[in-house]
């Protein structure tokens, strides 16, 4: 996609010159003689770079960047001064230009200049597309579900967002204790600051130490340089600390300092380091057992449970499914160029049936699979996983294992596949008719 320059110019032979030079590297160029017409032009169009010269007839381009700048933060400004006058060029750079050329004497640095400036501009429009998708994800409204047992915990975390306490979110894998953490952050007053994830169990204990804590440089061989830690770059935000069961003895016992005191000392440092941030904690583990066992400081675990939010499992809230099914396929259906895709009932009826071990990022990945799988506009039951297809009511979930499972999905496939001629099916199967409707039969098919 090429960007859009506007250039600002009362010299016409300059601005046509430089229009035929930007228009070769395959930007569309737009030009104004003077403020007035510039500023009709910005209001109107999507201009990604202006080049602007420093005397107009209707003011300085110098100070003209300045109000660029603030009407339009993410369009970048390239001054045109006039030979020799370097301070005008320094002095659009403070009012935020991106940079400046001198007219006549740069033309060769007039296209990597205006790439380097596009270059920005494109990267500040994708972080403001991205944070625009994070602040809306991350709301308690984008919590999908209606069950008692996930609108309670809704109801719990928006009491807590605002009032600054530690919070401690409990549930197992992929029940959403990551996307509750965020719409925390996101409704409390600390809302905009940084909000850092760090996931204990994924790292080796001096590693855990230096993501959370820092290190001074020199605090052991290839510490160079200083590195702040995860919870200094959360200052004045929220940080969540997924997996916090799995964090050894020694750093829950800091953890607690920063709880306590809001304070800690980096790995070899001397002098306590001083931060302001609110922590969210998570576990899929049972901490009062893990105190018990001495793996869980007892201290943190009751300045953590202050204020305990359970996450319900997702086949404890069934009737939730069909809509967070419908919010995942059309995630899926979109992220894979498709249109609209409808479940059947039989598919529907298979999600309720499943346990959902790995509960909604189970779900969403199985849905995922489903929408590229399918040919058609409808989700069927084969474009389950194998485990989730031979569900079936009366026999509660079986196993993919299951030698009857397997024969029974092999006959409902083979069936399928001869648009229900059993004779056909049976000649298929290599068995005798009269078997194949015994089976039919057994399976309940
Ligand atoms: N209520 C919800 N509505 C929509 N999407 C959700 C919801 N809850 C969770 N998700 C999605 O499900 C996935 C798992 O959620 P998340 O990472 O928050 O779970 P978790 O409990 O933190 O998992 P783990 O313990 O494994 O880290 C994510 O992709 C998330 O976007």
């Amino acid at each position: 996609m090429a960007g859009t320059v506007l250039i600002i110019d009362d010299e016409e032979k300059l601005r046509s010159l430089m229009k035929r030079i930007i228009t070769l590297e395959g930007y569309n160029v737009l030009e104004a003689g003077n403020i007035k017409s510039a500023q009709k032009i910005l209001d109107k169009e999507d201009i990604d770079v202006v080049l602007c010269d420093v005397k107009l007839p209707d003011g300085s381009g110098v100070d003209y960047s300045k109000t660029i700048k603030e009407k339009f933060p993410s369009l970048e400004v390239i001054v045109l001064t006039a030979y020799g006058n370097i301070p005008d060029g320094v002095q659009a750079i403070k009012n935020g230009a991106f940079h400046y050329l001198t007219k006549g004497d740069d033309n060769n640095q007039i296209i990597p200049l205006l790439n380097r400036a596009y270059e920005k501009v494109l990267l500040q429009k994708r972080i403001e597309k991205l944070e625009k998708q994070v602040g809306q994800k991350y709301s308690f409204e984008s919590i999908l579900g209606n069950s008692r047992a996930i609108s309670e915990a809704i109801a719990q975390a928006s009491k807590v967002a605002p009032a600054d306490t530690t919070v401690l979110l409990l549930g197992e894998t992929g029940t959403g204790k990551e996307v509750f953490a965020q719409s925390i952050h996101n409704s409390s007053k600390r809302a905009g600051k940084p909000f850092v994830a760090l996931n204990c169990s994924a790292f080796s204990r001096e590693l855990l130490e230096s993501e959370l804590f820092g290190y001074k440089a020199g605090a052991f061989t290839n510490a160079t340089r200083d590195k702040k830690g995860l919870i200094e770059e959360a200052n004045n935000g929220t940080i969540f600390l997924d997996e916090l069961g799995e964090m050894p003895l020694d750093l829950q016992a800091k953890l607690l300092r920063v709880l306590e005191t809001g304070e800690f000392i980096k790995v070899g440092d001397t002098k306590p380091t001083k931060v302001n941030v609110r922590i969210i904690a998570a576990t899929n583990r049972d901490l009062k057992a893990e105190v018990e066992k001495g793996l869980f400081r007892e201290d943190l675990y009751y300045r953590l449970n202050v204020f305990a939010i359970t996450l319900p499992p997702l086949r404890e809230r069934k009737k939730d499914i069909p809509a967070l099914a419908e919010y995942f396929i059309a995630l899926a259906a979109n992220r894979n160029n498709r249109k609209a895709l409808k479940m059947t009932t039989a598919f529907v009826e298979k999600l309720q049936l499943h346990e959902w071990k790995g509960n909604i990022r189970e779900l969403k990945n199985v849905l995922e699979r489903a929408v590229i799988l399918a040919d058609g506009d409808e989700l069927l039951v084969e474009h389950l996983p194998f485990d989730l297809q031979i569900a079936d009511k009366s026999s509660g979930i079986l196993s993919a294992f299951d030698l009857a499972s397997v024969e029974k999905l092999h006959i409902i496939k083979v069936l399928h596949h001869t648009k229900n001629n059993k004779t056909e099916a049976a000649k298929l199967l290599n068995i005798g008719l009269a078997t194949l409707y015994r089976k039919i039969e057994e399976y309940k098919i």
